[in-house]
This record gives structure tokens, C-alpha cells and sequence, in this order.
């Protein structure tokens, strides 16, 4: 039977419909505790722990929150570390608090629950390689089409780099100018020792193999920094000669591959920390991480750092890292 909304108070709560009959609150030395009493049950009620300590320090009153820069206005310190409710009202959509430091709060319940909601990003990964690759070229865009529809565009291109790992821009006249004015459509650039919009040719500008005529193996850039670039741009302005074609590599594919084939070697990778190096004209950057990363929070797959060009020094990287990272290369290679 399919009772009317109005038959029913629907309150959604962790994302699902629920025939909310009562809400109840219930004080405890250190927290409030919300149940919410659905249908004729008694117990198993969901429910939310709302620390005190917490909750006052996260009091959205205009006096606790800059209403420009919505950042907060006191420091965690001022609060009394056992701060507690003398007053407090429950009703449909709002909790209100008056604490024992003379201060009154006001909480949405849908602010508190979705603020407890933990950082779950479930990505949906498409994995491709060199057999499948070739079919997800559909997803670029012309610069026409962005011209005719700036969002959509936006749209198609976020998605296609959040899924795949990469995106096409067609169209664009080849000259550094219109390279970015395109890409600065969509985003910001940033200014690094290469320059902001740089041009990369086989002329030693910088100690890289990247500006010499030597085979480019799959890789990923800025190893040597902590927060490597996600995100880079090409565009072929001008070609001469034979080769220097651009080869993508779904690494994702390549490490999950990897744990399913040979699980000792990835845990070696991701268990293991490697120094990257780069030196240049004026610069020297040097960082210590993994090639393989999860996020801390969801354990997804979050990163993989690839550079073998970066590892000046050899003897930083411990020895049984090395021959797992050479076996994952081949690996690698022999997939792509
Ligand atoms: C991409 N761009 C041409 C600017 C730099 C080329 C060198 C990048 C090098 N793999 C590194 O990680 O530093
Ligand atoms: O030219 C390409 O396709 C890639 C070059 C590259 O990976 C780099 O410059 O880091």
C-alpha cells in the first residue's frame, strides 16, 4: 500500500525515507544522544551521539562564525573543556542549547547529520588499457562546443577526468596562447620551475628527460614534491622528425592489476617509501612517499607515484623496493 506524504512526518535521515513517529533526546555526562523512534519499534532506533565539547565548538551563531569568510571566530581553547547544556529544546527541524558559559546555540538537524557524515568518496573507476583505450575518445570536446555551451562542456570534461583519468580538448588553433585560453576556460594555471605556460622540446632547458629526444617511459611528474600535479595539460604546437607520440597509462589499471597478480609486490610498494629527487637551475626538491597510496579514509586506491628518472640517488630506496618497483614496471610495460 503507498501511504500519502501527508498520512506520514518524513524526515530523511541517512539518506533513506524513514516514518519518523518521534524524535527523543536524552542527556548523559558528556553527551546528547538523538534517537529516532520509527514506526512502532522500540528498539534498534538509529540514533546520534553529539559530544558537548563538539557540539559548542561548532556553534554557527553569528558570534562564533564570520558570516563572510564563514571561518570560526574564536579560538578552540576559549571554550571551557567540560562546557554543558543547562537548557535545551528539541523539535522537528532544530536542536537549541544554552551552556553553562552563558552561550546559546542553534543546530539544524540536517546540518548535524550531514556533518557527521564521514568523508566516504566512493569513486567509480573505469579501468581502460591500450585494447579499450581507444574507445573513451569520444569523451572530448571541441572548442566550438564550449563556446555553444561553457557548462555542459564542463561538465562532460570533470567527468571524463574523474572516470578515466584523462580528457580531450579538440580544436584548438596550436599556439601557447589558445592552449590557454582553453584551458584556463576550466582552470586555474599554476606557476611552477617549469613555468606557468611552458613549452617542453628536446633543448635541455631543464634536467629532465622530458627535454631530450630519449624515450619518455610511463610515468607520473612532480615525484619529488609532496603534492605532486593532478592535473597537466598538453598540446602539440609544432612536430618535427619521428616518434615522441603521447602515451597514456591507466595506472589505477596498472596497481590494481598488480594486487591482483602479484599482491606481495604491491604491498611492498605501498608499504614501502621511496626519495624522489630533482635538481635544476636554481632549484632542488626532494620528498619521501609511497608509489602506492590509499586514501586514509575510504582505503581507495589514491595514488600512485611512477618516476624512475626522479630516483637520482638509488641507494635511497631500500633494495627490496627497487626489484618490486622493477617488477611492477615490467609488469607495466608489458601491459600497456
Ligand atoms: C610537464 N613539463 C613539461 C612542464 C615538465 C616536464 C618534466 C616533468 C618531469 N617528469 C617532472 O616530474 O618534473
Ligand atoms: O609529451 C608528452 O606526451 C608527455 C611529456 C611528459 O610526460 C612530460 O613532459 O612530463
Amino acid at each position: 500500500m503507498i501511504r500519502g506524504t501527508k498520512e506520514l512526518l518524513k524526515l530523511t535521515i541517512f539518506h533513506t525515507e524513514i516514518e519518523l513517529r518521534r524524535l527523543s533526546l536524552k542527556p548523559f555526562h558528556d553527551h546528547f544522544k538523538i534517537i529516532f523512534t520509527h514506526g512502532n519499534e522500540e528498539n534498534g532506533n538509529p540514533s546520534q551521539m553529539l559530544y558537548y565539547f563538539w557540539l559548542r565548538d561548532h556553534c554557527r551563531c553569528g558570534e562564533c562564525i564570520n558570516s563572510r569568510t564563514f571561518q570560526k571566530s574564536y579560538h578552540i581553547l576559549d571554550i571551557p573543556l567540560n562546557v554543558k547544556p543547562i537548557q535545551y529544546h528539541l523539535e522537528e527541524k532544530q536542536l537549541s542549547v544554552i551552556w553553562d558559559d552563558g552561550h546559546s546555540s542553534e543546530f539544524s538537524l540536517e546540518w548535524l547529520k550531514n556533518v557527521h557524515q564521514p568523508i566516504v568518496r566512493q569513486r567509480e573507476y573505469f579501468f581502460w588499457n591500450k585494447d579499450t583505450g581507444s574507445d573513451i575518445v569520444d569523451n572530448s570536446i571541441s572548442l566550438d562546443e564550449i563556446k555553444k555551451n561553457k557548462t555542459k562542456c564542463q561538465i562532460k570534461l570533470l567527468k571524463s577526468l574523474l572516470k578515466y583519468g584523462f580528457a580531450f580538448i579538440a580544436g584548438i588553433e596550436p599556439t601557447l596562447n589558445a592552449t590557454e585560453n582553453a584551458i584556463t576556460t576550466f582552470f586555474p594555471v599554476n606557476k611552477t620551475h617549469f613555468g606557468d605556460m611552458w613549452q617542453v622540446t628536446n633543448n635541455y632547458l631543464h634536467n629532465d628527460t622530458a627535454y631530450t629526444d630519449s624515450f619518455l617511459a610511463p610515468h607520473t611528474d612532480n615525484t619529488y614534491w609532496t603534492e605532486a600535479a593532478g592535473l597537466i595539460a598538453f598540446h602539440m604546437l609544432s612536430y618535427e622528425g619521428t616518434g615522441g607520440n603521447t602515451l597514456l597509462v591507466d595506472g589505477f589499471n596498472a596497481a590494481t592489476n598488480l594486487k591482483n597478480n602479484r599482491p606481495e609486490l604491491y604491498d611492498t610498494l605501498t608499504k614501502n617509501v621511496i626519495e624522489w629527487e630533482y635538481v635544476d637551475e636554481g632549484v632542488h626538491y626532494s620528498n619521501i612517499d609511497h608509489i602506492i597510496k590509499h586514501h586514509p579514509l575510504t582505503k581507495d586506491l589514491w595514488q600512485i607515484r611512477v618516476y624512475d628518472y626522479h630516483m637520482r640517488d638509488t641507494e635511497r630506496a631500500p633494495q627490496n623496493v627497487e626489484g618490486a618497483s622493477h617488477k611492477d614496471n615490467k609488469g607495466r610495460n608489458n601491459r600497456v
